[in-house]
């Protein structure tokens, strides 16, 4: 879709980092302004940041030779960030993850995010990128775009003091709780946040790693406005003899009311490379002095800490939806990622949206080896709509599943038992921060 006059699009850079900020708080109202934001990196990658200018009369200035002087405003914009190695099931593959949509109250429902999105998908394409995921800030506004909801994440509150089952090994590691320094604790957190993501040499989907210095910067940052009432970052480490083994960076916020103190743990990745560390990790969030709950965000919803507790019910599990993801180039993405068992598959893909996706493609795979895609004139075996098949590509949700909504039909008998088997994965997919 082209843009509507008087909108253009044109390539963002530093220079405009007040506009940028100005028009996130436009559209995200707690967003931090321009002067609480001073001083703190922006993760933005400028190369990959897109704005939509409104050109309009600038009132304010003084006509020079009759000329009446213009203004550029920003109206809207948007940016990816480059995951050169994002987890898909069994294997890595480029895939842009698409963020900072912003459009002005003033210019919404014009179609601004829609030929955003189609420059995202043109430049995706571009890029090699066969895959764009992102987070949604309102569920219902990407499916019209081919995005299918890929992944779910899980939300607790856990009481404080909530028995665990034992590990073996916990009571011999140790622990450090420290103020969060990003200088300090930068390496360690990056480390064990990219080791976390695999687990007995499996690989969890979506588990995206920050992979540029502006990210890392940026996930560390502690900007005092938006801390809401609560403390400064800090960082709980486990470790094995001296060696970390997991973290989690949390603040605290405490009230007192009658009878007495009454506070939560606010946790953000809770990430451990094995069961003692895990166990260790929560023992330690679940026995903080006067607080009463732990609540942390971002949790797979196959995490550990569902196992560990003796009563699952006190942490009132509810999920909520984690990634969206958008097949850019179907033949390529399937072939990025691994099949759990053989498949010989004929799918129907529809797309209205990219026309080089839409049609009749074999998909041939030997158990979690090699993978061969083509167009073929065969007759399919299932019928997909291209947010289905995004919705099935991490692993975490079954075409089974998405065949009792309609999205998939089966042609040939047996082919959506076949398909949903070799499409799953052992790990749900996640990925552990909101970009
Ligand atoms: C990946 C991320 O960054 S998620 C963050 C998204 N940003 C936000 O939520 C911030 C606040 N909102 C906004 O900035 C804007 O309203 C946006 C980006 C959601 C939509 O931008 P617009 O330019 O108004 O969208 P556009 O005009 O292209 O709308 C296209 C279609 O989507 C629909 N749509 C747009 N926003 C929504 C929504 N929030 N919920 C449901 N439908 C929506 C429109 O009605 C339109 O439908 P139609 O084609 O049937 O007429």
């Amino acid at each position: 879709m082209t843009l509507p006059t008087p909108y253009r699009l044109v390539q963002l850079d530093d220079g405009r980092r007040e506009d940028v900020l100005r028009l996130d708080r436009w559209a995200f109202p707690d967003a931090p302004s321009v002067e609480d934001a001073e001083g703190v990196p922006l993760p933005l990658d400028w190369e990959r940041t897109v704005g939509v200018v409104r050109d309009a009369p600038d009132e304010a200035a003084v006509p020079i030779d009759g000329a009446v002087p213009t203004r550029t405003d920003l109206a809207a914009m948007h940016s990816s960030y480059r995951f050169s190695r994002f987890p898909v099931p069994g294997a890595r593959t480029p895939v842009a993850g698409l963020t900072w949509v912003a459009v002005h109250p003033q210019d919404r429902r014009r179609g601004l995010l829609t030929a955003m999105i189609d420059h995202h998908l043109a430049q995706c394409l571009e890029r090699g990128e066969t895959v764009s995921a992102l987070f949604a800030a309102e569920a219902a506004i990407y499916g019209r775009f081919g995005y299918g909801h890929a992944a779910d994440d899980l939300r607790v509150r856990i009481p404080r003091g909530a028995a665990l089952h034992p590990v073996t090994g916990s009571d011999r590691l140790t622990v450090r709780v420290e103020e969060l320094d990003p200088a300090r604790h930068g390496g360690l957190v990056a480390d064990l946040h990219e080791r976390a993501g695999t687990q007995a040499g499996i690989l969890r989907p979506g588990w995206a790693t920050r992979e540029t210095e502006a990210l890392r910067a940026h996930h560390l940052s502690d900007v005092p406005a938006l801390r809401g009432g609560r403390e400064t970052r800090k960082i709980v480490v486990v470790e094995a003899d001296g060696e970390p083994r997991g973290y989690t960076v949390l603040r605290r916020a405490l009230r007192w009311e009658t009878p007495g103190p009454r506070g939560t743990v606010h946790a953000g990745e809770v990430v451990a490379l094995d069961p003692a560390a895990a166990h260790r990790l929560w023992s330690t969030l679940l026995d903080l002095d006067l607080m009463s709950e732990v609540e942390p965000f971002v949790l797979p919803v196959d995490d550990p800490i569902m196992g560990l507790l003796v009563d699952p019910r006190s942490a009132q599990p509810r999920v909520a939806d984690n990634l969206w993801v958008r097949l850019v180039d179907v033949a390529g993405a399937l072939a990025a990622r691994r099949y759990a068992c053989h498949l010989d598959l004929v799918l129907h893909v529809a797309d209205d949206r990219l026309e080089h996706n839409d049609g009749t493609w074999r998909l041939q795979s030997e158990g979690l080896g090699p993978v061969h895609v083509e167009r073929t004139t065969d007759a399919p075996d299932l019928a997909v709509t291209v947010g289905a098949l995004g919705s099935a590509y991490l692993g975490g949700v079954s075409l089974t599943a998405l065949a009792g909504a309609g999205a998939v039909e089966e042609h040939t008998d047996g082919a959506l038992l076949r398909a949903s088997a070799a499409f799953g994965w052992p790990l749900a997919p996640v990925c552990s921060w909101v970009f």
